[in-house]
């Protein structure tokens, strides 16, 4: 009846080599198979990604994202996530997350396509405080559970030329009660350039609140 999710942050043809690159630094550090047929457990795990958070989703957390129980059958069959809500591959935001629990770190690796351009050549302002959301937002998530966004304050350093794949590296500050604070850097994927900086505060959701 319902076919399997795409799972979109594997590979595609249009992931480029710095893209396909990063992939494979973070995910040969993932759990693998031994070669007796066991697992072995590795430092990162890569978190799948869906376009809808609704009738795919994989925990409560994510129904409270969809907003879903309130919205109109129409909308609810039309909703997508945004940052997968383009078709054509490699046209917007191509990126995959992984997340090291033992370090409380999160990284995001996005190549940017070209419908995301703000000045000319280079990304939207916009778009990228989308990624450091995307990355920040699932790093409290995997961390303190279901969290909303109360604060994100962004510092853009240098443009990041359209096209061109960068590392969003989210890591834990501090916890306290309900809020989860979080910093991310944005940099080139060779580390050279520091693009954007940003912290973030989350707070923790009741997941029965919102239903109600
Ligand atoms: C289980 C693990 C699963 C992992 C799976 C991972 C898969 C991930 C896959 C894909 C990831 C995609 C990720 C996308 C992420 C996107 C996230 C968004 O974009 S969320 C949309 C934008 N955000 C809103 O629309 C919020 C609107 N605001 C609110 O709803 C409320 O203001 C809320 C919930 C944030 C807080 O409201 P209150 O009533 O619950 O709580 P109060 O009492 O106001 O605040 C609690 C504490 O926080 C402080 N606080 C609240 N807002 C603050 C602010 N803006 N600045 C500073 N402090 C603030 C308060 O002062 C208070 O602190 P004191 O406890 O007294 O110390």
């Amino acid at each position: 009846f319902f076919s399997k999710p795409r799972d979109f942050s594997l590979p595609n043809s249009s992931w480029g080599p710095e893209m396909m690159r990063l992939y494979e630094h973070y995910n040969s550090q993932c759990e693998a198979e031994t070669e007796g047929g066991g697992k072995q457990k590795g430092p990162w795990r890569r978190i799948p990604s869906y376009n809808r958070s609704l009738k795919r989703k994989t925990s409560f957390f994510c129904v409270c994202f969809s907003g879903g129980v309130y919205l109109s059958k129409l909308i609810q069959s039309k909703a997508r996530l945004f940052t997968r809500s383009i078709k054509e591959a490699g046209a917007a935001f191509e990126y995959v997350l992984f997340d090291n629990s033992d370090a409380q770190k999160c990284v995001g690796i996005l190549q940017a396509g070209h419908l995301l351009e703000g000045p000319p050549g280079f990304v939207h302002g916009g778009a990228i405080a989308t990624m450091i959301d995307t990355v920040t937002g699932a790093h409290a998530a995997v961390l303190s559970g279901p969290v909303m966004t109360a604060n994100l304050n962004i510092n853009y350093r240098s443009p990041i030329p359209l096209g061109s794949t960068v590392l969003l590296e989210s890591s834990l500050d501090k916890t306290e009660g309900r809020k989860t604070f979080v910093s991310c850097q944005v940099t080139s994927s060779d580390g050279a350039t520091l693009h954007t900086e940003a912290t973030a505060l989350f707070v923790s959701i009741s997941v029965r609140k919102i239903l109600d």
